[in-house]
């Protein structure tokens, strides 16, 4: 006990021996220094728990510290995402933009393209001086009308081969240019002789071969008449002077349903020969006499 008596004096300030605290503990002096242990019990504890407040308050602090460290590193990588973002942005949209320049030119090229193709399929179906059919073309169909005959039975199918007369006469005299007036002059004749269901095409030089579906030997003569009369008549001008011709014509009708077109255009060329023969200027029809300008 006297140990911890003078221990306590020896911790104990000069102010905590005040005139209040000896007024209130008027008993017996080791109750004084009970009631000094107590408090200086008290301020241990409360310095120790002082000491814990520090404690939390420092553990706070670098709470405080880490959170606001990471939030900065945070901040400071979502700024460089946001440039590494615009920059990928950006190059994506130089990226889209080539690729709409890229597509607007293949889109070109694929249209170039088209109407190359569609210009070379023109040029393989007509004639480019004369606008009718080119050979190939007048000959598809003719076989296309031969099958479908053949598919619907007997309808009529009738063949005229033309050929100017003494075209070469026309070149010779008036030259080539004239010439090809002349064969452009005959077409638009053709042209508007022919219904929309006929075909005419140019087979070489000055011959030209029409098909005629559902059009029998009679309607077919007598088309032929009519060209060949409006070709009498027709005068082409050219320079001064206006350019006179005429046109022999064999006209074939489809024989029986396995007769080939070939074998019907050779009746149509052999009916044409023979009105050649027999003068020009006439319409002959296969298996027949030739009819003359006078019937
Ligand atoms: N201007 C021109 N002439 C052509 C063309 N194609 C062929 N010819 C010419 O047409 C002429 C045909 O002559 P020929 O085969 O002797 O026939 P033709 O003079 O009409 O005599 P016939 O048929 O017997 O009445 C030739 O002189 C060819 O050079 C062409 O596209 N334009």
């Amino acid at each position: 006990m006297g140990q911890r008596m003078n221990r306590s004096r020896e911790k104990r300030p000069e102010d905590w021996s005040s005139p209040s605290v000896a007024k209130e503990s008027p008993g017996p002096r080791f109750s004084l220094f009970d009631q000094e242990e107590a408090l200086l019990a008290h301020a241990e504890e409360m310095v120790g728990k002082l000491d814990q407040v520090a404690d939390g308050v420092r553990a706070l602090a670098d709470a405080y510290r880490q959170s606001y460290r990471s939030q900065t590193r945070l901040l400071r990588m979502s700024d460089r995402m946001q440039l590494d973002l615009q920059q990928a942005n950006q190059k994506l949209e130089a990226q889209a933009e080539s690729l709409r320049t890229l597509n607007e030119a293949l889109e070109k090229e694929v249209q170039a393209r088209e109407t190359l193709a569609e210009e070379l399929h023109r040029l393989a179906m007509m004639d480019d001086l004369t606008g009718v059919y080119s050979r190939r073309q007048v000959l598809e169909v003719g076989e296309r009308e031969l099958a479908r005959r053949r598919r619907q039975g007997l309808t009529p199918l009738t063949l005229l081969m033309m050929d100017l007369d003494h075209f070469k006469r026309i070149n010779d005299k008036y030259g080539h240019a004239a010439g090809d007036t002349v064969l452009v002059a005959f077409s638009e004749v053709l042209r508007r002789n022919l219904r929309e269901s006929d075909a005419v095409g140019r087979l070489g030089g000055e011959e030209f071969l029409a098909v005629l579906p559902d059009v029998d030997l009679q309607g077919g003569l007598a088309l032929a008449e009519r060209i060949r009369s409006e070709i009498a008549e027709l005068r082409i001008p050219w320079q001064e002077e206006a350019i006179r011709l005429t046109v022999s014509i064999g006209v074939a009708g489809i024989l029986a349903v396995h007769e080939s077109l070939d074998d019907t255009i050779m009746r149509a060329d052999d009916a044409l020969y023979q009105a050649k023969v027999a003068g020009r200027n006439r319409v002959t029809v296969a298996g027949s006499g030739a009819q003359g300008p006078e019937g």
